[in-house]
């Protein structure tokens, strides 16, 4: 199994992506923003959490037009896996690959701490480990964690199943209590709260272990 994952100006959370993704039994081929060209046979890309570009003009904006985000948005037009935690997600949202927007957390706050997460649908690679209605802590770290989108998105997301996880106690004003959501074709995951520091007991907690553990399985099948 490979994996690829993307370092931007900023990133600080692409060692811990890419441990996680070793510990799971990927090969872990580094890539640097500027670069034009992916590594050969990926299974999946993870976009890491940080602050990009210093979150400049928006969390994730000027990432999103980086040189290898092309290329990323290819490899998920192509049915390709990709994962973005936190400053990874707003990236996604930034490319259109994942409808809606993350806005300033409600409290103005940057919010870092352990939460409950409801995960709601064991139906995707990343959440197949888990069981629908499982609750689980995973800690979040951001300042623009508030989750919004128009009416008919969200009731699309619910519809088609595409919420993956939602907070228990909403930390930032998101809508819907949502905390990860979906691609269409369920390959495309972004979430908030960050897996990858939730996989060692030396974390304090191992509930994002499952979320490696079961992509590696679906991949493997695939
Ligand atoms: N940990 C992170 O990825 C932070 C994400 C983003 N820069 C924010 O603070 O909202």
């Amino acid at each position: 199994m490979r994996a690829a994952v993307v370092t931007f100006p900023g990133s600080n959370c692409d060692r811990d992506l890419a441990v996680a993704f070793e510990a799971a039994g990927f090969e872990v081929h580094r890539v640097w923003h500027k670069d034009t060209a992916l590594p050969e046979r990926l299974d999946v890309i993870g976009l890491p959490g940080g602050f990009s570009f210093g979150d400049y003009l928006r969390c994730g904006a000027i990432a999103a037009n980086a040189p290898i985000c092309r290329e990323v948005k290819a490899f998920a037009e192509k049915g390709g896996h990709v994962l973005g935690i936190c400053n990874g997600f707003q990236i996604l949202l930034e490319t259109g690959l994942l409808p809606g927007a993350l806005m300033r957390n409600a409290s103005l706050h940057f919010v870092c701490k352990p939460v409950g997460l409801r995960v709601e649908t064991a139906d995707s690679a990343y959440t197949s480990k888990y069981t629908a209605g499982a609750e689980i802590t995973i800690p979040i770290a951001h300042h623009d964690g508030n989750y919004q989108a128009d009416a008919e998105t969200l009731a699309r997301l619910d519809g088609e199943g595409q919420v993956a996880f939602r907070y228990l106690d909403n930390p930032n004003g998101s809508a819907a209590d949502i905390a990860g959501v979906l691609s269409p074709n369920r390959r495309v995951l972004g979430m908030m709260p960050h897996p990858e520091r939730a996989v060692d007991p030396l974390h304090g907690g191992t509930d994002g272990a499952a979320l490696f553990a079961g992509l590696t399985e679906a991949l493997v099948a695939a």
